[in-house]
């Protein structure tokens, strides 16, 4: 099985790094600093489950490495405009194409050039970051939710499963991909859209009465959007979106407000933007999360003057 990883990141890194020292054939995509320290030391992991530094194939040319069986597409949700016709060496006929990103639209973006037959949406459920040039710093999780467009099980998904479980990582396969992918937008958007308002962490987001009560209602906002575009999740989404938020370490932040404060383009389009633009595209309302979303965007305009 021959697996391509484009973006040797936090979640690329680690989840290629584990399959490349399970034995699995893993080609990376990457580039700058970054690949000339992993062609020259190696793809270097620090992890609670271990650490590892491994020789592995690393290019800044994908036609070096030809098409794959799997391609994980693993850049951030602004770099994929960018990068979905230079892999285009390594989608052959039969390649599954695997996006990881936070965010609802990202699967539908590669779609629209490849294909739906040849895209697998999926989520990570991983704390990863690079940490420096060919060293990636693993904090916790591993975990791989990936599905077929019309969900089911085939034996492509079945494979890749295996393999990341084969790997030490966990990986499963929802019964509805969509609503895996709309409940991780949930846990992600209000914190990152109220936290890059505000400059607060979970514990200060979730413990004031007000700033509790706005990502409740951006919370319901986003369910009702789901719901508006055919999404079914649970009844008690919220409430669980808000239990999960309660186990968070209480200074703790996403890595939407991370990248603004560190100065790094952030994903704030795709996250809170999404849900205003997809609000307006399906007429439901989202004065929430809109509010959030100007509220960022002004943060973001102070932090680069
Ligand atoms: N990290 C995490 O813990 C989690 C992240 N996610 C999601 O996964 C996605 C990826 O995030 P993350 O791994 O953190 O991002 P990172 O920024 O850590 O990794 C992205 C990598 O892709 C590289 N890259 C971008 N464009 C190219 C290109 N054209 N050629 C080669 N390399 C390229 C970047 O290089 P460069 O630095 O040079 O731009 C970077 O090394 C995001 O959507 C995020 O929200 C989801 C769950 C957890
Ligand atoms: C794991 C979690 C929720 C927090 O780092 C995340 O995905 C993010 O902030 O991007």
């Amino acid at each position: 099985m021959k697996i391509g990883i484009v973006g040797a990141g936090g979640v690329g890194g680690y989840f290629g790094a584990r399959l490349a020292a399970a034995g699995q054939d893993v080609a990376f995509v990457a580039r700058g600093k970054h690949l000339e320290a992993i062609r020259s030391a190696g793809l270097v992991v620090h992890s609670p489950a271990g650490d590892l530094r491994l020789p592995v194939a690393a290019t800044d040319d994908p036609a070096g490495i030809g098409a794959v069986d799997y391609l994980l597409v693993c850049v951030k949700t602004w770099q994929l405009p960018g990068v979905i016709e230079t892999i285009r060496p390594l989608v052959g006929l039969d390649t599954a194409i695997v996006t990881v990103q936070n965010g609802v639209e990202a699967p539908g973006q590669v779609a629209q050039v490849y294909g739906q037959d040849a895209v697998l949406p999926g989520t990570a459920e991983v704390i990863a970051y690079v940490e420096g040039p060919g060293v990636i710093r693993h904090l916790g999780n591993g975990k791989l939710n990936v599905g077929e467009w019309a969900n089911g099980s085939t034996p492509r998904l079945e494979r890749l499963r295996d393999a990341v479980a084969g790997a030490g990582l966990q990986a499963t396969i929802p019964d509805d991909i969509w609503a895996a992918l709309w409940t991780k937008f949930l846990s992600v958007v209000p914190t990152g859209g109220l936290g890059t308002a505000t400059g607060a962490g979970y514990g200060v987001l979730r413990t004031q009465p007000a700033t509790r009560q706005l990502l409740t209602e951006a919370t319901g906002e986003i369910r009702d959007l789901a719901r508006a575009r055919g999404v079914q999740l649970a009844a008690d989404v919220v409430d669980r979106t808000l239990d999960w938020i309660d186990q968070l370490p209480a200074d703790g932040t996403t890595s939407l407000q991370r990248d603004l404060i560190a100065g790094r383009p952030s994903e704030l389009d795709a996250w809170t933007g999404a849900v205003v633009r997809l609000g307006r595209e399906s007429r439901v309302p989202t004065p929430i999360n809109t509010l959030l979303f100007e509220l960022a965007t002004a943060r973001v305009l102070a932090n680069s003057n």
